[in-house]
């Protein structure tokens, strides 16, 4: 677990976003801080994807001020968005032979060994993505994620789709690099498991702010009729119930 108060890595300030008169975030704050993992949650539609998009810079704020301290970032959008005509090595390579100089052998050398980082093996770079698993193209992602050593990681729902066991193995992987590799994640997630297994924080989006940041446990407890709902209603006990097992046969 990382100290609460390590420096702010991304800071967002008083955001208002707003698609015409449909208004997303309004004075919404965010802090996100070095070496921690923190998980956005959200009804679906409440602005999670366009707060990340926002974050980036892929979203233009109506109001506030976004500080990304680093611009050394990796993204995951969700369904993994490989590019369906490009190799998987290919599609790794790519942000190296946009924002680089980097010789394309090199790049596609580097691109396998990201796929050995995210569990993959070398011959998987030759394949198309419609020939992968879904895990397999959400690692493929990942590794693209990872080609250009980023400090912070944004990632949009990175387990959706995929079975219980791969999704465990998933999150079992990013907390795995994000140690090794001492990575920020702001992660986008509606997988409780998640958030109990690998979540250092878990911000709550709602009413167009984030309206409750703090370790699990304590959001939890929070009165807001969503966030009790969300974690003590039938989905949320069965994940709370599950994790109580695992922590007792360790
Ligand atoms: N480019 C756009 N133009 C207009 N409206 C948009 C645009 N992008 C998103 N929206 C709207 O902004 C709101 C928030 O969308 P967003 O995709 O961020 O929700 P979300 O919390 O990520 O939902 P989900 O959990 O279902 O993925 C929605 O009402 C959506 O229709």
């Amino acid at each position: 677990m990382v100290a609460p108060m390590a420096d702010p890595l991304l800071t967002l300030t008083n955001i208002t976003t707003r698609f015409g008169a449909h208004v997303v975030h309004e004075q919404l704050n965010l802090t996100v801080h070095k070496g921690e993992i923190i998980g956005l949650v959200g009804g679906s539609g409440s602005g999670k994807s366009v707060l990340l998009r926002t974050a980036i810079g892929l979203n233009r704020a109506a109001a506030g001020t976004i500080q990304l301290n680093t611009d050394q970032f990796g993204v995951l959008f969700q369904q993994g968005a490989l590019f369906s005509s490009l190799t998987v090595a290919e599609n790794v390579a790519l942000p190296l032979l946009e924002h680089t100089a980097i010789p394309r052998q090199q790049a596609y050398a580097l691109a396998k060994l990201k796929l050995a980082l995210v569990g993959l093996e070398p011959s998987v770079g030759d394949r198309y993505p419609a020939e992968l698993s879904g895990g397999m193209v959400k690692r493929a992602a990942l590794a693209r994620a990872l080609i250009r050593e980023p400090d912070m990681l944004f990632l949009d729902e990175p387990t959706a789709g995929l079975d219980p066991i791969s999704a465990a193995a998933f999150d079992e992987l990013l907390l795995t690099l994000s140690k090794a590799l001492d990575l920020t994640v702001l992660l986008i997630t509606h997988d409780l498991d998640t958030l109990h297994t690998i979540c250092d924080r878990v911000a709550v989006l709602a009413q167009k702010k984030i309206l409750a940041v703090d370790r699990l446990a304590t959001v939890a407890q929070n009165p807001d009729p969503w966030i009790q709902a969300y974690f003590h209603g039938p989905r949320g006990r069965s994940a709370q119930a599950q994790q109580t097992a695992i922590h007792q046969e360790q």
